[in-house]
Order: structure tokens, then sequence, then C-alpha cells
């Protein structure tokens, strides 16, 4: 095993909470086809894939509202709830359809579990649209707890949400480590003094260097010496 492939010993609980999209998954792949089949109903021009950032972290209905925001296209509560319904339909008909893990994540997926980590992915998506998601790639068998942005009354940017998560997959949350890739991660990981691994191959509209997280990382193969520092720092 090469020296950027070393972990360390997970602490009693040591739990990795990972979001979601554009953290575990280029999930842009399906997510920008269904919202923009959606809001080309109304005849919006489509978002580009540039454009993620300012869109996606809060959600669905929250999506299609930023999609109206940077058209200054006006949108009505029923119109919203109505098109959050034809989003809905049509990503859960294409959920993973083009949607794949980022270079080097189920590698680190095993050497993690083989070490001892408790794995759990805390998202503001749909639960049951992430369940299916992780389920068509054959990979949610991996985590032992999986929260959407509607399992509980608060969500990410709240704290609680990923100290939650990390209790519901039997873990320690104060020997949890947060791993994401937008404001909403790193704001809820300080919000719950859980110490968070940003990457900045996701989806924002901030650079994540600008969020202050403990660390940043480029790319998976990062991670053994970015969760080795952080347990020194934080755990020890
Ligand atoms: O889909 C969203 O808007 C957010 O999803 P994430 O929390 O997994 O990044
Ligand atoms: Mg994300």
């Amino acid at each position: 095993m090469s020296a950027e492939n070393s972990l360390p010993t997970a602490p009693d609980g040591g739990t990795i909470v990972f979001d979601l999209d554009g953290t575990l998954v280029d999930s842009i792949r399906d997510l920008l086809p269904a919202l923009n089949y959606t809001i080309d109903t109304q005849g919006l021009a489509p978002i580009q894939a540039e454009e993620i950032g300012k869109v996606v972290g809060q959600g669905a209905l929250k999506m299609i509202a930023r999609a109206f925001d940077l058209q200054s296209k006006p949108l009505t509560p029923d119109l919203h709830k109505e098109l959050l319904e034809v989003f809905l339909a049509q990503y859960g008909k294409h959920t993973a359809e083009h949607t794949v893990f980022f270079d080097g994540c189920l590698p680190l997926l095993d050497r993690l579990e083989a070490d001892g980590w408790i794995l759990a992915v805390c998202t503001n998506k749909y639960a049951h649209l992430a369940e299916s998601l992780l389920k068509t790639l054959g990979e949610r068998h991996r985590f032992k707890a999986l929260t959407g942005g509607d399992t509980f009354d608060f969500k990410k940017p709240d704290g609680r949400h990923i100290a939650a998560t990390a209790a519901l997959a039997g873990g320690n949350p104060s020997a949890t480590v947060m791993v994401g890739d937008s404001i909403s991660d790193i704001a809820g990981a300080k919000d719950a003094d859980i110490p968070v691994i940003a990457v900045d191959f996701g989806y924002t509209d901030i650079p994540v260097t600008d969020l202050d997280p403990d660390i940043v990382i480029s790319h998976f193969d990062e991670f053994d010496a970015a969760l080795t520092a952080l347990v020194a720092q934080r755990f020890t």
C-alpha cells in the first residue's frame, strides 16, 4: 500500500458522513437533464453545467426556485408544487442512468470499511431518491445510515442533520468527520462542531476554500492524508 493510501485507525464509533451530490457521485449527469426537462415545460432556457453550483445543494424544491430566479422568472407556490412533481417523476425514472462515483471514491470506501470506519450518507436530496440512486449503483449496503433533506425537521446547514446521521449509523458524533462539496456541508459541520473535509470537484457557486473547511482535497487519493491529519488534530 502506498504512503498516500494509509488510513488512520478508526477511533471508537469513528464515522465518516458523506454528502451525496457532488461529493460521492457526479450526479448532475442525471439531475441537470431532469431539471431542464422540468423548466422547459415553462419555456425557461436550460441551465448549463457550469451553473449547477447556483441551483443544487438545498434539495429539489430549492433547485427549481433557483432556476427560476436565475432567469428572473416568477414562480407561484402552485406552479412550484406542480413542477416539483414533474421533476420528481422525471428524475425518479432517470436517477442513475449516467451518474457515476467520482474517481477513487469506491476504493476509498473499501479501505475505510476495512479499517473499521462506519460510513453514512447525509444529503439534502429526498431520501427516497438517494436510496434509489445508491441501490441502482449497487452501493447502498456500504452505508449504515442514509438521511435526506426530508428525514428530519431540520436539514443541512443545520448541524443536527449531520450529527443525527452519525448517531443513526451507530457512530459517535464526537468521532465523526463530514465530507462535502458545498456551503450546506461545511456550515453544517461547523454548526455541529464536526471536522469537515471539502472536495473541490463538486457543485458550489462559492469556492470551498472560501468557506474555511478544515481541509480541501481535489481527488479522493488525497483523502487518507487528510483524514490522518484531522484525526491527529481533533480526536487525540
Ligand atoms: O440535491 C441537492 O440539492 C443536494 O444534495 P446533496 O446534499 O447530496 O449535495
Ligand atoms: Mg453536495
